[in-house]
């Protein structure tokens, strides 16, 4: 692979996802990272990938730069621009510099839910990859978290008791408007390893078609729940209606509709607004996973950051 921004371009996903087990159980061994560097750039907050991304380079012997978007120049990203307003840099210089200073470039860019099109095909890590010819990870883009994505089969390959599990990702309430990208990169992984998935959701906050693919849909979330071994919340803004969110308090993740589940396990991404998207005695309980995704994420970013250094 060359770059990391869409889980359709790794070869063999299952294999690098044990890889990422493989380096949780027995370490690096030799680095291959010595002397190379990392540069993260975030426009947005980040805890887990932040750090996780930062430890595993480090683990791999590469010197990781974080830089967050608002202590550089302001950014142009509009190409043939008179760039007489705020913006003192434009995303083609930018991009160049970066490249010439780093070995990988790390990006974590939300969507701006306005247009579709330009946050799921051109959103800014795609305009950034158009000027810079290294290797690329996304640490969240417009449409995608894959880095999330890799460590949440991870964790379902270390944990699960049948061969084929009921997995179900279901949308939960929030009170901000948020990306659907964990989401589509949870769906997207999760069939791309050969899981079913069913997705539960209410009415016009179906996903897009492009990455629910053969996922069954339901709009019952305690009929989705049924025999579930994993139940994984996560709210996301409309994709039909682009960007609408919608306020629906009886879609929370409560120990009662747990109940209904096969003993099942609870995932989120983090970070997670207790007592809205899920009850505090969910998360409290055994049967919540949130600790050992963030932990995954670690190895998740070691075995891609392995793989493109071995490019
Ligand atoms: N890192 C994974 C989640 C990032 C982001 N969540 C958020 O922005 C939550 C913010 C809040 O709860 O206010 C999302 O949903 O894509
Ligand atoms: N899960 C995740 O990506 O967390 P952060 O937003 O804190 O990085």
């Amino acid at each position: 692979m060359k770059h990391f921004i869409n889980t359709d371009e790794v070869e063999d996903l299952v294999a690098l996802a044990n890889e990422g087990l493989v380096l949780k159980k027995q370490g690096v061994g030799k680095k291959p990272g010595e002397g190379k560097v990392l540069t993260c750039l975030y426009l947005n907050p980040s805890l887990r990938t932040r750090l996780s991304t930062e430890i595993a380079a480090r683990k791999l012997g590469m010197e990781c730069i974080n830089l967050a978007a608002d202590s550089a120049w302001k950014l142009e990203t509009r190409s043939g621009i008179v760039m007489d307003g705020d913006a003192a840099e434009h995303l083609k210089e930018q991009a160049e510099v970066l490249g010439r200073y780093s070995d990988i470039i790390a990006i974590r860019a939300f969507p701006l839910l306005k247009d579709a099109q330009e946050d799921y095909h051109d959103d800014f890590i795609t305009r950034f990859a158009k000027y810079c010819d290294i290797p690329l990870v996304s640490l969240e883009s417009g449409s995608l978290h894959p880095l999330q994505g890799l460590a949440d089969l991870m964790t379902i390959q270390e944990t699960k008791k049948v061969a084929r599990p009921k997995i179900v990702l279901t949308w939960a309430p929030h009170p901000r408007q948020l990306p659907q990208s964990v989401a589509n990169s949870f769906s997207r992984t999760i069939q791309q390893a050969g899981f079913d998935l069913t997705i539960a959701c209410p009415e016009g906050m179906e996903l897009s078609e492009e990455y629910t693919g053969q996922a069954t849909l339901v709009h019952d979330q305690e009929e989705a729940f049924e025999g579930a071994d994993y139940i994984y919340a996560k709210n996301w803004s409309s994709f039909h209606d682009y960007g609408r969110t919608i306020q629906r308090p009886d879609w929370t993740v409560t120990q009662e509709k747990m109940s209904r589940t096969n003993q099942g396990r609870f995932m989120h991404c983090l970070p997670v607004r207790r007592n809205v998207v899920v009850s505090d005695d969910v998360l409290d309980s055994e049967a919540s996973l949130v600790g050992q995704q963030a932990e995954n994420r670690i190895y998740a970013a070691q075995a891609v950051l392995k793989n493109l250094l071995s490019q």
